[in-house]
């Protein structure tokens, strides 16, 4: 089964319109829906914005559903510096944890370089960024041309001046903002699933002007994309995701 997962219903509404043979379940206080989209198994649910929601819906989950992978599908901001516009599509090949840490006056200095006792056996919740290298962001990366791919950037407060845009742009080398995307990278290194996290630009990061964002136009193309990867699943693909 593929579990696709997205922060808000309005991330999964065209996929959900896709859903044959659907039957719903109650998952804590969330409703998933199961069933298939163009002939693969496929259970969608919501987290929830944010780390906390996003690591603790997903959990349940692979608690309880027999995962083969991980299709995280919303929204994000474009940093200033990449080529992204509102309505194109970017792929994560990493994710990194964009303010977890200290700020200072002119620094940051990130969780993994501070002097607190670490626990050897919470060694992946010190690391700043997690890696997504998969035969499915392969399969992403083919499927979609058109999409940028890069280091995606996870925060907890979003970047809504120039200042801490460019910032973060410049210490993370990110070209997509949003505030799931690692906690959902670091659940799947603790289960050993390969995560494929497509998002769809709704706004620039830096700026709150409302006539720069564009959620719906966001969630849909990421999205069409989703369904673009699942159209063209290859069986490989199911060999290659387990191994
Ligand atoms: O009101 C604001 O200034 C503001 C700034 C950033 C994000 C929001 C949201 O309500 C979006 C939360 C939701 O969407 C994803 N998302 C979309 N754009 C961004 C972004 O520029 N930075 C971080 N997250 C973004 C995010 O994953 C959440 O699920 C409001």
């Amino acid at each position: 089964m593929l579990i696709i997962i997205a922060a808000v219903p309005l991330e999964t509404n065209l996929l959900r319109q896709e859903l044959k043979d659907s039957r719903t379940e109650q998952l804590g206080s969330c409703c998933i829906e199961i069933g298939t989209i163009y002939d693969q198994d496929v259970l969608i649910a919501h987290s929830g914005v944010g780390q906390t929601a996003m690591s603790l819906q997903l959990t349940r989950l692979l608690e309880r559903y027999p995962a083969k992978a991980v299709l995280l599908c919303g929204c994000g901001g474009s940093y200033p510096d990449s080529t992204l516009r509102n309505g194109e599509l970017a792929i994560a090949t990493a994710e990194f944890f964009g303010d977890l840490g200290v700020s200072c006056e002119e620094d940051f200095i990130h969780l993994s370089e501070l002097e607190i006792p670490q626990n050897p056996e919470l060694e992946l919740i010190v690391q700043r960024s997690y890696l997504l290298p998969s035969p499915l962001v392969e399969h992403a990366r083919k499927t979609l041309p058109q999409a940028l791919c890069g280091t995606f950037v996870t925060v907890n407060s979003c970047s809504g001046c120039a200042a801490l845009s460019n910032e973060l742009q410049q210490r993370s080398g990110g070209i997509c903002e949003n505030m799931e995307g690692a906690a959902a990278a670091q659940v799947c290194a603790e289960y050993n699933l390969p995560l494929l996290e497509l998002r769809g630009i709704s706004n620039p990061t830096g700026s709150r002007d409302p006539q720069q964002w564009n959620i719906p136009l966001g969630a849909e193309a990421a999205q069409q994309g989703l369904l673009e990867i699942l159209r063209h699943w290859p069986e490989k693909q199911e060999e290659s995701c387990n191994s």
